[in-house]
């Protein structure tokens, strides 16, 4: 039996930003009435969480903050036109009302206070946005002066802040990066000249699961896929595969970065509490630092070697996007730099690791989840595979053009499982009018993708997996159709999204056509666990668990067994 064989083998930061704002609007739990968003009426209302609540009896220090809070309203320019919210409590504000899960208490919070929605995390202003027509208004009227972040404590661990492009504010040098990426890495001539190793590193992928399958009767699907994902990164960035089952090195490589994604997506009482920076009470930050630090190395022993063989003349037919870092030279006009550092080399790859690996696995286990949770659009995209590629053949990505199906299924998934569903929080430069509220200067600003993509105001039936609602519309995911925005929009857009269209048509489509899927023995669809756990991105609780048979016996290659 063989399957397509060749000889060889995601900030994200979904904390909150810090920075004390001294235009806080409500510094305890005395709230404007949300019955009246945006008036300008000093009233005040004590908090509804407790309204009423015999346990609370004014004190010193409350009349001391509603003082300060007085003050503070007549000094803030504007702060009595901020959006609607929820009333928070003292000093902690509104961080109760994130829960375990954010974007699900935000999308409830916006269903009572409306699409733009104001919360006080700690001592952080944010603005929350759940409708497309929220989403329209930022990327197409204020794109720019949203286009700043949020740094959280744990990516500033070994400066990664200062030489990241997805932390990086806007300025010349995130500029730069992301000129090197739109222009080296990820064109389309770029992408096309890199096929085969995605082919390969994809063939891998499906000969480990085989294997390991039939050995142990069934596989964790994510373990499988973030390993080919890595791979593929690894490739197109340092033209080596990095892990396979058996390998050490690349396997400890991507613990450690497994590791750097689990820390920087914890919440962190000091993201809330900037004073609380220097004690790191969770030591996120101590262990960020330790982890990262791994993972730094390990870039670095990649970047050294490189420069040696470079010196040496050895491997010099490799283009690779390690040779495009170390060749930059930048013009030195407008604050861009004359070349980017050996330090900010490790980072960026780094980066591009972690953005990609989580985001990718994640997307593919839930798409999986859903076809198994749906054998009647499994087996329409079978038979379309079957006639577009051809029973005994492997998937090029030529034809993912004509896998239509596919290319709607992958949506459906994208829209219900968006991996990163606040995006990457952004920041307010600058004061500024949105929708006739006045915005303070570094406010954070989050869009609950995950709820606009469930909003039945822009989907029918927004619960149901139904692929086929694509073939009615010309929406994509390429930030043009502000209810459909997986990838963000604007400047701040996902960079990687080529390379990531074509990896998970790719996979998808090969896991598909390559096997005949099912859940293991006692589970049934309607008993599949459809819980979600957030963490820099949104994944499935209890991971995937399937019984594999193959159905591709293909043509010209390898047999696996
Ligand atoms: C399913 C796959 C992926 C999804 C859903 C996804 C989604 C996102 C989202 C939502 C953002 C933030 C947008 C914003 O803040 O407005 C982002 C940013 C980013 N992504 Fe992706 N991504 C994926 C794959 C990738 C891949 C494969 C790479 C690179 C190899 C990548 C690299 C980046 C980078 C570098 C940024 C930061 C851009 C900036 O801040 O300028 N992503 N991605």
């Amino acid at each position: 039996m063989t399957v397509c064989d060749v000889d060889e083998v995601e900030v994200w930061e979904c904390s909150v930003g810090t920075g004390w704002n001294p235009r806080d609007r409500d510094l305890n739990r005395l709230e404007p009435s949300a019955s009246s968003p945006g008036s300008s009426s000093s009233a005040f209302q004590v908090s509804s969480k407790h309204d009423g609540h015999p346990w609370y009896s004014w004190g010193t220090l409350d009349i001391m903050l509603l003082l300060l809070a007085t003050n503070m309203k007549k000094a803030s320019v504007g702060a009595n036109q901020l959006p609607p919210g929820p009333p928070g409590w003292p000093v902690f504000g509104n961080i109760f009302d994130l829960g375990a899960m954010p974007h699900i208490s935000l999308s409830s919070l916006s269903k009572k206070y409306g699409p733009v929605v104001w919360l006080r995390l700690g001592t952080v202003n944010t603005m929350l946005l759940s409708s497309a027509e929220a989403a329209t208004e930022m990327f197409k009227n204020h794109d720019l002066t949203f286009s700043g972040r949020n740094i959280s404590e744990a990516m500033r661990a070994c400066s990664y802040n200062q030489g990241s492009m997805a932390l990086g504010q806007h300025g010349p040098y995130w500029r730069m990066l992301r000129r090197i990426c739109t222009t080296e890495l990820f064109t389309n001539n770029r992408i096309n000249e890199t096929e085969q190793l995605r082919t390969k590193c994809i063939d891998n992928m499906l000969r480990w699961m085989w294997d390991e399958s039939k050995k142990t009767g069934s596989i964790e699907l994510a373990w499988f896929v973030s390993l080919m994902s890595f791979n593929v990164v690894g490739n197109v960035m340092l033209s080596e595969d990095l892990v396979d089952p058996q390998s050490k090195e690349g396997d400890e490589f991507f613990k450690s970065i497994s590791r750097t994604i689990e820390w920087g997506g914890k919440p962190n009482v000091a993201d809330f509490f900037p004073f609380l920076q220097w004690l790191d009470p969770q030591r996120i930050k101590k262990n960020m630092t330790r982890d990262m630090g791994h993972s730094l190395d390990f870039a670095s022993r990649f970047v050294k070697q490189r420069i040696l063989d470079r010196q040496s003349k050895k491997n010099s037919t490799k283009v690779d996007f390690l040779d495009v870092m170390l060749d930059f030279q930048g013009n030195q006009k407008d604050g861009e730099p004359a070349d980017i550092s050996e330090k900010n080399i490790n980072i960026m790859i780094l980066e591009l690791f972690t953005a990609s690996t989580d985001t990718t696995t994640s997307t593919i286990e839930w798409a999986m989840t859903e076809l198994l949770r749906n054998p009647g659009v499994m087996k329409k995209v079978q038979e379309e595979l079957h006639q577009v590629v051809g029973q005994n053949k492997c998937i090029e990505e030529s034809k993912i053009g004509d896998l239509h199906y596919l290319q709607a299924i992958l949506k459906e998934t994208l829209r219900l499982h968006p991996p990163v569903p606040l995006l990457v929080p952004h920041r307010a430069m600058e004061d500024t009018k949105f929708m006739s509220y006045s915005i303070p200067k570094d406010t954070q600003i989050l869009v609950n993708v995950w709820a606009i993509g469930r909003d039945p105001v822009s989907w029918d039936d927004p619960l149901s997996f139904k692929p086929e609602r694509f073939f009615r519309s010309n929406t994509d995911y390429k930030g043009h159709h502000f209810q459909f925005i997986p990838f963000g929009a604007g400047r701040r857009m996902c960079v990687g999204l080529p390379l990531a269209h074509r990896m998970l048509h790719l996979a998808l489509g090969s896991l598909i056509h390559s096997f005949e899927w099912a859940l293991e023995d006692g589970i049934t669809p309607e008993m599949m666990d459809m819980r979600e756990r957030l963490g820099i991105t949104l994944r499935k609780a209890d991971p995937l668990k399937v019984v594999l048979k193959l159905r591709l016996v293909q043509e010209n290659h390898d047999t696996v067994n």
